[in-house]
This record gives structure tokens, sequence and C-alpha cells, in this order.
């Protein structure tokens, strides 16, 4: 019997699920790498340049040799036991091995961990987030999750009940939100962040946009803030997350806090603060529902294929803290890798330790570096005809806006893309470069952008300015009005 399996007859919310980070465009260049590999010299390039996924690894960013060493000793613990292990890691990482081995139930890093993680390394966890914000974390208020992304999908199948529940969604978003609200049957509902203010968000819209919602039926749950934002690259003023923490209280509203580029700040006049932080200050304690998102995928570790995160939640009730549990348990565990890695994410090596000088070292390296990097790119999309773009303040990305001539957008349209889809594929298909379209992440209707990460190794940023040049002059003049 022929299998009944098809498009046709498959959960339409898988079907309406889009994600663009590794979509249509990735493929193409996928494709286009099988050809170099079988024709070399096919091709106006010799290289693919993934700039679409924020995977510094992948790029050729080195994992923090602190980081490594603890992961190695504790999944090969044998190790532990051999002199010459003095030669080849430092005191500090041996001492934290042992020190995290004796955390694991059978000293076994292969074993199933409880749902929420080892209590030992959230306790980890809820000491280096009490030293960050400067208020108390709780070992119990932390799940540990393979990467953020599944701590995301658990708090929207625990919201969403129909299609009237609503999520208040940051335009641009990164599009795990919108992907996840829709598997989950639920209602985005847009706040649009202001370009012309860096990003900035307007509690005048959010309320707007909210009312709307409401007048419509919508039931909106919760609200979710990106910061550093993914893919605008702004770090909220603390002013503003004070609006935000004040009007979802005085809304009603669970706060989900994406905080995963919290160590990836470039500028010196602003700073990483918590909404734990800020929910704290204001005095509210208990009474606001927040949830504090965190990965090791980002940061100055890049750790992405290790799939370590946690979620922190906060003012909910015992009763509701229960259905989470009881979710997270049936994944029984996240990987006791991830579990490590957060663990030491959050209380890296500190001053006095063997390692100390050489993990800043590295760590310094790295976030030096990513900082050069976004101000090459920026100051190159700003000097190209037809493109702004703002200062990427911290994360990952650039997201520059391109004025498409009508010439570009009507040839667009002829192919049957989107005008800023036209732009990114014309651009692979001469560079070799992959960006990811403005259309991938939300934004304001009838403008245009593209999201670029800074992640290519800093002496590949001139030859991808200069490619990137050649092609955008020789784009224009060929659209040109
Ligand atoms: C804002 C934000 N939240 C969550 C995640 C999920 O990360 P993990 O599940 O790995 O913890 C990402 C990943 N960033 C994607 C992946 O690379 N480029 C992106 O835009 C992200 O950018």
């Amino acid at each position: 019997m022929a299998s009944s399996v098809a498009v046709e007859n498959l959960n339409p919310k898988v079907l309406k699920c889009e994600y663009a980070v590794r979509g249509e465009i990735v493929i193409h260049a996928q494709r286009l790498q099988q050809q170099l590999q079988n024709q070399p010299g096919s091709l106006p390039f010799h290289e693919i340049l993934y700039c679409n996924i924020g995977n510094p690894q992948s790029l050729g960013q080195q994992p923090v040799t602190f980081f490594r060493e603890v992961l190695a000793l504790c999944d090969h613990p044998y190790l532990l036991q051999r002199e010459e292990i003095k030669s080849l890691f430092s005191a500090d990482s041996i001492s934290r091995a042992k020190q995290i081995l004796a955390l694991i139930p059978g000293r076994a890093t292969g074993a199933y961990s409880h749902s929420q993680g080892i209590k030992g390394l959230r306790d980890a966890i809820a000491a280096g987030i009490t030293a960050r914000d400067g208020f108390p974390a709780n070992a119990d208020d932390i799940f540990l999750t393979d990467g953020a992304s599944p701590g995301v999908h658990l708090m929207m199948q625990l919201l969403i009940r129909n299609e009237k529940d609503g999520i208040l969604v940051p335009i641009p978003q990164y599009p795990l939100y919108s992907a996840s609200i829709a598997l989950h049957g639920g209602a985005l509902v847009p706040y649009y962040l202001n370009e012309s203010t860096g990003w900035g968000l307007e509690i005048s819209d959010v309320k707007k946009q909210l009312e709307d919602a409401r007048s419509r039926g919508i039931d909106v749950r919760a609200l979710v803030v990106i910061n550093p934002g993914n893919p605008t690259g702004q770090v909220l003023a603390e002013e503003n997350q004070y609006d935000i923490v004040k009007f979802c209280k005085n809304e009603g509203l669970v706060l989900l806090a994406d905080e995963v580029y919290q160590e990836n700040i470039y500028v010196d006049d602003k700073k990483f603060h918590s909404f734990k932080k800020i929910v704290r200050s204001l005095g509210y304690g208990e009474d606001l529902p927040l949830v504090s998102y965190q990965s090791v995928s980002k940061g100055y570790y890049g750790e992405c294929g290790k799939r370590g995160g946690y979620m922190e939640i906060t003012g909910f009730s015992a009763p509701v803290r229960e259905q989470i549990y009881k979710i997270s348990s049936v994944n029984l565990c996240s990987n006791i890798t991830g579990q490590i890695l957060a663990s030491l994410v959050m209380n890296p090596p500190k001053a006095g330790d063997e390692s100390y000088a050489s993990y800043q070292a590295e760590k310094d390296r790295i976030l030096t570096s990513l900082a050069r990097r976004a101000k090459a790119l920026e100051d190159a999309f700003n000097n190209l005809e037809g493109i702004t773009c703002n200062k990427a303040e911290g994360a990952m990305y650039l997201f520059p806006r391109i004025n498409l001539p009508q010439k570009a957008i009507d040839a667009a349209n002829a192919a049957n893309k989107a005008p800023d889809a036209f732009y990114a594929l014309r651009l692979l298909e001469s560079t070799g470069i992959v960006v990811v379209p403005g259309s991938g992440f939300g934004q304001v209707p009838g403008t245009w952008h593209f999201r670029c990460t800074i992640l290519p190794q800093e002496e590949k940023i001139p030859a991808i300015i200069s490619r990137f040049k050649v092609f955008h002059e020789a784009f224009m003049a060929e659209h040109r009005d």
C-alpha cells in the first residue's frame, strides 16, 4: 500500500512554520558549494562565505581552552588518575573537573540527570547569576536546556492554548519565535523596533499593538524581548528596560527575556543589565512572571554545537512550576556536556586561578576582534549607495537597510521573490557571500534589509567588503531607475 504520508496531510502548523536563518538562500548556497567541489572554477568565486548564521566556530573561532580542558577531563575521568595530565592540563582545570564530577551522580557524564539539570551545576549557575546581578538566584528556578531554543519552545507550549493566544514579539525578530508560535498554533503580535532611533523599543507602540490585539479577541500572554537584539544588534537602554518591566507588570504579561548575547557588548556607552536585575530593582520580587534565557552558543565561547543553556523561571506559582517541570521531565534531561558548559560560562576562572590570565586573554581577544569586525562592516555598508546601517552595539549581526530602486523591486516581483531575497540571491551568485533577507526577520512593510553576521575571521573581512562593494555597485547600476 502506498505511504499515506504527503505534504497535504501533515500538521498544518508545521507547514506554516518558517525559519529563514537556514532557508532558501542557504539551501542554494549549499548547492553552489557542492558545485564548487565538483567543478572547481565554475563560479565567479572560489568559496562560499556563510554570513547567515551566528556559528562562530564554523568560521574559525577557537574554543576557550579552560572550558575544553574541563570538558575533556569530565568525559574521560580515567585521565585524572594519570600523573602526566599535570603536564597537559592546568591545575584549576583538573580541580574544577574533579569538583564537577563529584556533583554528578555516579560521576558519569553518560547518565541521565535530574530533569532540570544536575543540582550542583544549577547551584553554580545560580551563584554566577547572583554575582552578575547582585540579587539572589535559586538553583530550583533554573532549568538546564539543550541551548536556549528548547526553553523557548517549552514556554510557547505552556502558554499557547489556541490561535487566540498571542505573544508580543519584536519586529525584526529572531525567527525562532515566529516559528515556535506557528508550531504551537498561537498568534504572533508584532511590536516594531524603531530603526531611526537605533532599533529602540517604544512602549507606546507596544501598548498600541497590545490593545489592537485585545480588540481582536487575542489573549496576549507574554512579551518577548531580545537584548542584545538579533538581528538588530541594539543594546537596550536601562531606562527602556524599566519601562518594559513596568508595562508587563501593569498588563499582566509574562516577560520572556532572551539574553543569549549578554556577553556580546561592543560599545562603551552601553552595559548589559539582566531583566532579572531590573525586576528585582523595582521590588517586584516574585510578582512578575519572568523567564530569562542564556546559552553557551554565543558570547566569546560560541559553543553552538555543544547545545548548552538554561532558562531561569521566577514569579510563577508552584502549580505552574510543576507543569513546567513536568514538560521538562518528558525529555528526561538536557545533555550533560551542555550542562557542564553552562556552569563554566556562568562561573569562569577568577583572578588568582592558574588559568585566569590565559582565559581572560582568550576572551578579550575574541570580543575585541568581534567589535572591530562589527565596526568595519558597519562602516563599509554605510559607504554603499542606498544602504544605511545602524551600529552593532552588541550580539553578532548587522542589519542594514537597502533602499532598492523600483527597477530592482520590479525585477524581484517578476522573479516572484521578496526584493531583499532577490538581492541576497544575486549577492550569493555573484560573490559566494550568504546573508539572510530581512523578510526572514520581519520589517516595516515597504522597507528592505538583510542580516549579515560579523563572524568571518578578521583577515577575511577586507575581501568580503571589497567583493560586496563590487557586487552592490554593479547591482545598483543594473537597476538604476
Ligand atoms: C536571540 C537568540 N535566541 C536564541 C537562540 C538559540 O540559540 P541556542 O539554541 O543555540 O542556544 C539564538 C541563536 N542564534 C541563531 C543561530 O545562529 N544565528 C542565529 O540567528 C538567538 O540568536
